[in-house]
C-alpha cells in the first residue's frame, strides 16, 4: 500500500455522486468533468508509461468515458495508444468521448495486450461481476502487461468495502478517495489521488498529521501524564505497553502487576497488586490521568475482578486485548462513557466479539463508536479510528511487518500515554506514531524494536 495523503476526505460512491451533482448545479457539464478526469488520468499514465505502448480498456459507462478521453489526450501527446472496448457506450458523456477518439479500437475479446494496460472498464458504478467472456479477455490482457493502471478503481472492486476487483499496480482515485482505496487487500496497488476540483465534505478522512509539542515549561512528571498500566498473567504484554507509554510521552508510568517483578526499563514504577482490592487502593488517586487495562490480562476470575475495579474507578480508560473479550456484547453498558473518555483498541476478532458490525469496516466501526460512546480503534491492515460524534480517520498505509505479536500492546500503551498527557486526539496521534515507528524499524520488526524508535518521532512529527 502506498503512502496516502494525510487528512484527505474519504467519500462513499453516493457522496461522490452527490458532490458531482452539486458541481453540475453550479454550471459545469458532465462532459467538462469527464474531460478533467481524462486530463488527470492521461498525465499520470504518460508519466508512468514512459514511452511504452498503452492499451486502454474502455467500459460502457462514465469510467469508460474517462478512458476514451485519456486515450485521445495521450495520442495527442504523441503516445502509442490503442483502445479495447467492452461495447458501445451508454453514458451520454462517454458517447461523446468515444466519438472524439479516432485512434485504433478493438473489441475486448480480440485485442492484443500492451506493456501498459489502463483499466477504464468499471469505476464506482460496477453493478455485478463480469460475464465469463469479458472476464477471460481481461485476465489475458492483464497477464501480459508490465504495468496495470486502474482508473478510479480496479474494475469489479466494491467501492464501499474494497472487496473483489482486478489486480492493479497503480490506481488513480478520481476526485476523492473512496473506502475501496483504503480498505481491502493490495489489489489497488499504489493509490494516487487526482484532484478534479470537486468540493467535498465528509466525516471520514485518512489519518491527519498530529500536532506534537514538547512538555510545557512548567511541566512536572505528574502533569505530563500519570498512567497506570494494569498488568496480568502475561508479563511481557504489560511491559511492552508501559514502555511504549514512557517513550510515547507519558511522564509517570506505573505498571501494576500480580507478582513481584523487576527489570528494565528502570524508569517504570512497578507496583505489586496482589488482588483486586490492592488495585482499587492504587487507583484511588486523583492524579491518575488514565488507566490501561487488557494487554496480557488473561480471562480468568482474577482478570474479571481486576477489570471490574478498573471500571468502577473514575479514570479515563484505554481498554485492549483480553479486557475487550471479557466485556463482549456488554461493552456499551459497562464502560461508563457518560462519566469519562474511553478508548477501545480491538483487532478484528475482538471487534466481532463486542459488536455486530454492518457494512464496510469504516461503517461498522463508526456504528460501534456511536453505540458504545467510546472511541474505537479497529486495528488491522487498515486501522479505522471512529469517535462517537461520527468522525472517522483511517490509517491505511502501515507496514505489514506490524502483523507481529505485541505490536498491539505497543499501540495500547501509546493511546494511554497520549490520553494521560492531555493530547486532544490521543487515538490519532498514537496510531500515527505507531505507524511511523514501524516504518523506521522496517522489515522483520519485533514489537520491542518499535519502542526506541518512538522517542525521536516526538521531536520530528513531520517524518
Ligand atoms: N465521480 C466523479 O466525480 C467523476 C466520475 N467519473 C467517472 O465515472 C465513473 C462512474 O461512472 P458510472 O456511474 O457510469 O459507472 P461505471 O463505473 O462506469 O460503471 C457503470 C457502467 O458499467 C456497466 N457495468 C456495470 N457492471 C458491469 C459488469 N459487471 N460488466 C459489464 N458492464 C458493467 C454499466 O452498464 P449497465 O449496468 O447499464 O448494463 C454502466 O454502463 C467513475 O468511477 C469515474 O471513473 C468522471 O468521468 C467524472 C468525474
Ligand atoms: N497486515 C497488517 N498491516 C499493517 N498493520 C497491521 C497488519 N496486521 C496487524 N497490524 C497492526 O499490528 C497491530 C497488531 O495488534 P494485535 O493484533 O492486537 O497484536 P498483539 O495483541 O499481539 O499485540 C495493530 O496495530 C494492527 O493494526
Ligand atoms: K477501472
Amino acid at each position: 500500500m502506498s503512502r496516502l495523503p494525510a487528512g484527505a476526505p474519504i467519500v462513499t460512491a453516493a457522496q461522490m455522486r452527490a458532490a458531482e451533482e452539486a458541481v453540475f448545479a453550479g454550471g459545469a457539464t458532465p462532459l467538462a468533468l469527464m474531460e478533467r478526469a481524462g486530463v488527470a488520468v492521461a498525465r499520470q499514465v504518460a508519466r508512468l508509461a514512459a514511452g511504452r505502448p498503452i492499451l486502454v480498456l474502455a467500459g460502457t459507462g462514465g469510467n469508460g468515458g474517462d478512458g476514451y478521453a485519456a486515450a485521445r489526450l495521450l495520442r495527442e501527446a504523441g503516445c502509442d495508444v490503442r483502445v479495447a472496448s467492452l461495447g458501445p457506450p451508454t453514458h451520454p458523456a462517454a458517447m461523446t468521448m468515444a466519438a472524439r477518439w479516432t485512434g485504433p479500437t478493438w473489441p475486448l475479446a480480440s485485442a492484443a495486450s500492451a506493456p501498459v494496460v489502463v483499466d477504464a472498464l468499471l469505476g464506482i458504478g460496477a453493478a455485478r461481476p463480469f460475464a465469463a467472456e469479458p472476464a477471460a479477455a481481461l485476465d489475458r490482457l492483464l497477464a501480459l502487461a508490465d504495468l496495470r493502471i486502474a482508473v478510479d478503481l480496479p474494475s469489479g472492486r466494491d467501492p464501499g468495502t474494497g472487496e473483489g476487483g482486478i489486480q492493479a499496480d497503480v490506481t488513480i482515485a478520481l476526485g476523492a478517495l473512496k473506502p475501496a482505496h483504503v480498505l481491502g487487500d493490495d489489489r489497488a496497488g499504489h493509490v494516487l489521488l487526482a484532484d478534479l476540483s470537486i468540493p467535498l465534505a465528509s466525516d471520514w478522512s485518512t489519518l491527519s498529521r498530529p500536532t506534537l509539542r514538547p512538555p510545557r515549561r512548567e511541566a512536572t512528571k505528574f502533569t505530563r501524564g500519570k498512567l497506570v498500566v494494569v498488568g496480568g498473567a502475561m508479563a511481557g504484554a504489560g511491559v511492552l505497553a508501559a514502555s511504549a507509554a514512557l517513550h510515547g510521552g507519558a511522564g509517570y508510568v506505573i505498571l501494576a502487576e500480580p507478582e513481584r517483578r523487576d527489570g528494565a526499563p528502570h524508569a517504570l514504577v512497578r507496583r505489586h497488586v496482589a488482588d483486586a482490592s490492592a488495585l482499587a487502593t492504587l487507583l484511588a488517586d486523583d492524579g491518575i490521568g488514565a488507566v490501561l487495562v487488557g494487554p496480557g490480562l488473561g480471562r480468568d476470575e482474577a482478570a474479571q475482578a481486576q477489570l471490574a475495579v478498573v471500571l468502577a474507578s473514575p479514570h479515563d480508560l484505554v481498554i485492549d486485548g483480553d479486557a475487550l473479550t471479557l466485556l463482549g456484547r456488554e461493552v456499551g453498558a459497562r464502560i461508563g462513557t457518560d462519566r469519562r473518555r474511553v478508548f477501545l483498541t480491538p483487532h478484528g476478532g475482538e471487534f466481532s466479539r463486542m459488536f455486530t458490525g454492518h457494512g464496510s469496516k469504516i461503517a461498522a466501526t463508526a456504528g460501534a463508536a456511536a453505540a458504545s460512546g467510546a472511541t474505537v480503534i479497529h486495528k488491522g491492515p487498515a486501522t479505522v479510528i471512529a469517535d462517537p460524534s461520527g468522525r472517522v480517520q483511517v490509517a491505511a498505509d502501515a507496514s505489514s511487518w506490524l502483523a507481529s505479536a505485541g505490536t498491539g500492546d505497543v499501540l495500547a500503551g501509546l493511546v494511554a500515554a497520549r490520553l494521560a498527557a492531555g493530547d486532544e486526539h490521543p487515538a490519532e496521534t498514537a496510531v500515527w506514531l505507531h505507524g511511523r515507528a514501524a516504518a523506521r524499524v522496517g522489515a522483520g520488526l519485533i514489537a520491542d524494536a518499535m519502542i526506541p524508535a518512538l522517542s525521536p518521532l516526538l521531536d520530528r512529527p513531520s517524518t
